[in-house]
């Protein structure tokens, strides 16, 4: 499942982390790749360790979770503080899946990958998400303050970026719910109710598909 969520960061708050990343030393990007993905990462990073990064990473941490559609989509039990990256002309990163787990103690087990736009499409050429899945691939490039979210199981790359730069947030999640198309079910589930309710609030069935939404993460889901 390939989700779009929109609108997570306004102008604003855009504006904000751009400001704070535009003084950012960025280093390179294979600090935190697997030993595969190293070979075809050509990106920049900011570490980790950078008290910016890190205050970066709690507010956006924090923004995502008041969003409805990231909880409904990845049902989150865990996300990973997400990391900046930076693609400039010439920069790419090529076919890779993502590691499993992330983190020494208490490893997180990667579910769902999220990349948060920060940069506008018009401010780079190239640098398009593309994901690979049994329906073929999807290249994905949102405006500044979007996000998408994809199987962290899933093949993907950013083509070159060949013009300006090209800015981003991403992370993952640890879902309560390990499987995709478990998750996917949930999700297109809930987003029914949830028209049905809007629609004829007092349908009799709103119970009933409540119940079994409800009953489906209990018999699911890993807490
Ligand atoms: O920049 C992106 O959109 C994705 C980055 C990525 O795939 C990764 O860092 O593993
Ligand atoms: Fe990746």
């Amino acid at each position: 499942m390939l989700l779009e969520v929109n609108q997570v960061l306004d102008a604003a708050e855009l504006a904000m982390i751009r400001q704070k990343l535009a003084e950012a030393e960025f280093d390179d990007g294979r600090i935190t790749a697997g030993y595969q993905s190293a070979q075809v990462k050509r990106n920049r990073q900011l570490a980790e360790t950078h008290p910016l990064a890190r205050e970066i990473a709690e507010y956006i941490a924090q923004t995502v979770q008041r969003h409805p559609l990231f909880i409904t989509g990845a049902l989150p039990r865990r996300i990973f503080p997400p990391l900046i990256n930076r693609y400039e002309a010439g920069m790419d990163f090529g076919l890779h899946v993502d590691n499993a787990l992330r983190g020494r103690s208490e490893p997180l087990r990667t579910d769902v990958s999220c990349t948060l736009f920060l940069s506008e499409p018009g401010e780079y050429a190239g640098g398009e998400l593309v994901v690979e899945d049994t329906y073929g691939s999807h290249a994905v490039k949102l405006a500044a303050g979007d996000m998408v979210l994809y199987p962290a199981s899933s093949l993907h790359r950013v083509t070159p970026v060949t013009r300006g730069v090209r800015l981003a947030a991403f992370f993952w999640v640890e879902s309560l719910i390990r499987d995709d198309s478990r998750r996917n079910l949930l999700l297109n589930l809930d987003v029914a109710i949830q028209s049905l309710t809007r629609k004829q609030p007092d349908a009799p069935e709103l119970v009933q598909l409540t119940a079994c939404y409800h009953n489906l993460l209990r018999m699911w889901a890993e807490t």
